[in-house]
C-alpha cells in the first residue's frame, strides 16, 4: 500500500512536470499491446485461408495487412522512439529543476541539519547515479504495457476457453503474491542498508569533491579515506549477496510457475485440436493463434514480474527525492504585510532557541532594542550565539518562543520576499559566484556600470583592482568556466560582498565578520569610512575585532546566549570587570588600541 502511494505521488509530480511525455508512453504501451495482439491475430487468418479456400484476393488482402501493419507499427515505433527520448530527457531535467528550486526555497533549517543534507546528497545521488527516474519511468511503462497486453490476450484466449483463461489469472495471482511478499522484503532491505549506504556515500563523496582536498593531501589521509570506502562497500556487497541470493530464488519460483503456466495452455490447445473432448475442434489457425498467445502470455507474465521488481526498487532508490521535495519552503511560513522602506525599530521579546534537534538552549530569554538608524555591534565569545541570533533576524530560523518585532510588526508578519528585500546581509560564509563581478555587486545580469557600482568600488578599496583588469566589471569571477576568469584573493573577494550588500542598499545592514579576511590597512579604512558607507542604514555589525565596536552606538554583549550588557563603549568600558572591558583591554594590549 505504502509502495502505491509512493508511486502515485512519483506520478503526480512527473504529471505536472511534463504531462505530455506521460501520455506519450501510454499512447507507446497501447501501441506496444496492439502490435503483439494483431500478430497474433491475422497470422490465423491468413493460415485458414492458405489450408482452406485459398482465395488469391483474400491472400493477397491478409498478406498486406500483416505486412503493412507492421510497417506502420515500426514506423510509428521509431518517430515514438526519438520523441520519447526527448521527453525523458526533458522530463529528468525538469526534476532536477523541482530538486534545485526545492534547495532554493526549502525551509533554511533544513539545510543546516545533517539528516536533511544527507538526505539532499542521496536524492541528487539517485538521480544523476542511480538513474532512477529513467528507470522507474520504464519500470511503469513496461508494466503499463505488460497488463494492457495480458488482459488483451486473455480476451483471445477467453474466445478459445474460459477454463484455461481462469486457470491462467489464478497463476498470475500467484505470481503477483510472490513478488509483492519479496516487494516488502525489498522495502526491508532497502530501509536496513541505508546507514551503510550512508557512510559509504560520505566517505566516498569526500573524494570527488575538491574543497577537502588541501587537507586530505597535507594531513595524508588518502590511505584512511579509502580504506574506509572499501570496508563499507564490502558491507554493502554482502548485504546486496543475500539480496540477490533471495531474489535469484523468486524468480527462480517463478519461472517455474511460468513454465507450468505455458505447458498446460499448450497442452491445452494441442489437445483442442485433436480432439472434441474439452471442446470443438479448433483450426489450424486457430492452434497458431491460440499457440502464440500462450507463449507471449508467459513472457510478458516473466517481463511483468521483472518490471514490478523494477519499478519497487528504483521507488527505493527514489525516496530520498519524494521526501526531501515534500518538505515545507521558507514562504509557507510568511505573512502578508508589507515591509516599510525604513526601519524605525527592532526588538527582540524574550526570544529563545535551539538549535532542531538539539537540547541546548543556544539564545536564553534574549531581549533589547535597536532604533532606526543606530550602529549596533554584537561582542561575545566564540559560539556565544552571535550569529544564531542574526539568523533568526533573517527568518532562517524561527525562536522556539518570544518574538521578534520590525517596526512594531511581527517579522513573520510580512511578506517574505517583501521582508528579506529590506535586510542587507554579509555572512561570515559568503558565496560569490561565477558570474561577472559587476553582476556579482549587482546581482542583476542586466545590469550597467553605473555610477552607484563605481563609488562603492571606490569606497570599497578595490578601484585599483579592477582597473587593472582587462575586462574591469565585467571580469568573470574564478576560473570555473573561463581560463580568462579571476581569481581574487579572500581579502579582495570579501570587499566585493561588502559592496554587494551596499548596492543592495536596503535599510538595514548586517555585517557577521566582515573585515576577517582583510588586512589591517583595508580593514582600517572600511571602519573609518564605515559611517558613510552604511550611510543613514541601520547596521548590525559582529566583529571579534573590538575596535570596531568604537564606531557603533551601543554594544550587544552576548554571553552564553544571555545579554549580559548592552551599553556604549564609553559606559561598558568604565565597568572594568564586565568581559567587554576584558575583550577590550587583552586585544588593545595586541593592536595597541586606545583605552578610552
Ligand atoms: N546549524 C547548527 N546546528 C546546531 N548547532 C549549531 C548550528 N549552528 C551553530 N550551532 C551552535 O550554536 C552555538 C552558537 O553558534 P553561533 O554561530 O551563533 O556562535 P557565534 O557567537 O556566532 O560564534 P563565532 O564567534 O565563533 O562565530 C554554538 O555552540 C554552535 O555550536
Amino acid at each position: 500500500m505504502k509502495q502505491l502511494k509512493k508511486m502515485k505521488s512519483f506520478l503526480s509530480i512527473s504529471w505536472k512536470a511534463s504531462p505530455s511525455y506521460i501520455i506519450l508512453l501510454l499512447v507507446n504501451a497501447l501501441l506496444e499491446s496492439a502490435r503483439i495482439v494483431v500478430n497474433i491475430i491475422l497470422p490465423k487468418y491468413l493460415i485458414d485461408e492458405l489450408l482452406g479456400n485459398k482465395d488469391p484476393q483474400m491472400l493477397l488482402i491478409l498478406g498486406s495487412a500483416i505486412v503493412l501493419s507492421n510497417v506502420i507499427f515500426k514506423l510509428i515505433e521509431n518517430i515514438m522512439k526519438k520523441q520519447l527520448t526527448i521527453g525523458r530527457i526533458k522530463l529528468e531535467e525538469k526534476m532536477s529543476q523541482i530538486m534545485a528550486n526545492k534547495i532554493m526555497n526549502v525551509d533554511f533549517s533544513y539545510l543546516e541539519n545533517p539528516y536533511y543534507l544527507d538526505l539532499k546528497e542521496r536524492a541528487v545521488f539517485a538521480i544523476n547515479n542511480q538513474l532512477a527516474l529513467e528507470n522507474i519511468i520504464v519500470g511503469i511503462t513496461n508494466t503499463i504495457r505488460d497488463l494492457i497486453t495480458i488482459i488483451s490476450l486473455l480476451i483471445i484466449l477467453f474466445s478459445l476457453s474460459w477454463v484455461l483463461v481462469v486457470f491462467l489469472l489464478l497463476t498470475i495471482g500467484l505470481n503477483l503474491w510472490i513478488y509483492s511478499s519479496f516487494a516488502n522484503y525489498q522495502q526491508e532491505f532497502f530501509q536496513s542498508i541505508i546507514p551503510i549506504n550512508r557512510k559509504y556515500g560520505y566517505y566516498m563523496g569526500l573524494g570527488f569533491q575538491d574543497k577537502p582536498q588541501k587537507d586530505i593531501r597535507l594531513y595524508n589521509m588518502g590511505q584512511m579515506l579509502t580504506q574506509r570506502v572499501i570496508e563499507y562497500n564490502k558491507d554493502l556487497m554482502d548485504e546486496f549477496q543475500v539480496f540477490y541470493n533471495r531474489l535469484g530464488k523468486i524468480e527462480g519460483l517463478y519461472n517455474v510457475i511460468n513454465v507450468l503456466q505455458a505447458s498446460i495452455a499448450y497442452g491445452y490447445v494441442g489437445l483442442r485440436v485433436i480432439s472434441d473432448k474439452f471442446g470443438p475442434n479448433i483450426s489450424i489457425g486457430s492452434f497458431t493463434m491460440y499457440v502464440n498467445a500462450a507463449i507471449n502470455f508467459s513472457q510478458t507474465t516473466t517481463k511483468l514480474g521483472e518490471n514490478i521488481t523494477l519499478t519497487f526498487q528504483m521507488l527505493q532508490y527514489l525516496d530520498p527525492f519524494m521526501e526531501f521535495i515534500s518538505l515545507p519552503e521558507t514562504k509557507e511560513y510568511s505573512g502578508n504585510l508589507k515591509m516599510e522602506d525604513e526601519i524605525k525599530s527592532i526588538s527582540f521579546k524574550n526570544v529563545s532557541f535551539k538549535y532542531p534537534g538539539s537540547d541546548k538552549y543556544v539564545l536564553e530569554d534574549i531581549s533589547f532594542d535597536i532604533k532606526g538608524g543606530e550602529k549596533i555591534s554584537i561582542v561575545g565569545l566564540n559560539g556565544a550565539g552571535k550569529t544564531t541570533l542574526i539568523k533568526l533576524l533573517c527568518r532562517l530560523y524561527e525562536p522556539d518562543s518570544g518574538e521578534i518585532f520590525v517596526n512594531g510588526h511581527n517579522i513573520y508578519d510580512y511578506e517574505y520576499e517583501s521582508y528579506m528585500g529590506k535586510i542587507a546581509v554579509i555572512f561570515q560564509d559568503y558565496k560569490l559566484f561565477a558570474f561577472t563581478v559587476g553582476e556579482n555587486i549587482s546581482c542583476n545580469e542586466g545590469y550597467k556600470e553605473d555610477k552607484k557600482i563605481m563609488d562603492l568600488i571606490e569606497e570599497v578599496g578595490l578601484k585599483e583592482k579592477i582597473d587593472s583588469l582587462p575586462n574591469g566589471l565585467d571580469s568573470l569571477m574564478g576560473k570555473a568556466y573561463d581560463d580568462k576568469g579571476i581569481e581574487l584573493s579572500g581579502g579582495e573577494s570579501q570587499k566585493i560582498a561588502i559592496a554587494r550588500a551596499l548596492y543592495k542598499d536596503a535599510p538595514l545592514i548586517i555585517l557577521d565578520e566582515p573585515t576577517s579576511a582583510l588586512d589591517p590597512l583595508a580593514e582600517a579604512e572600511i571602519y573609518e569610512h564605515f559611517n558613510t558607507l552604511v550611510k543613514g542604514k541601520t547596521a548590525i555589525y559582529i566583529s571579534h575585532r573590538m575596535s570596531s565596536s568604537v564606531f557603533c552606538d551601543r554594544i550587544l554583549l552576548i554571553e552564553d546566549g544571555k545579554v549580559v550588557d548592552y551599553d556604549s563603549h564609553a559606559n561598558l568600558m568604565e565597568k572594568k570587570d564586565s568581559l567587554y572591558y576584558k575583550l577590550f583591554t587583552t586585544q588593545a594590549k595586541n593592536y595597541q588600541l586606545d583605552i578610552a
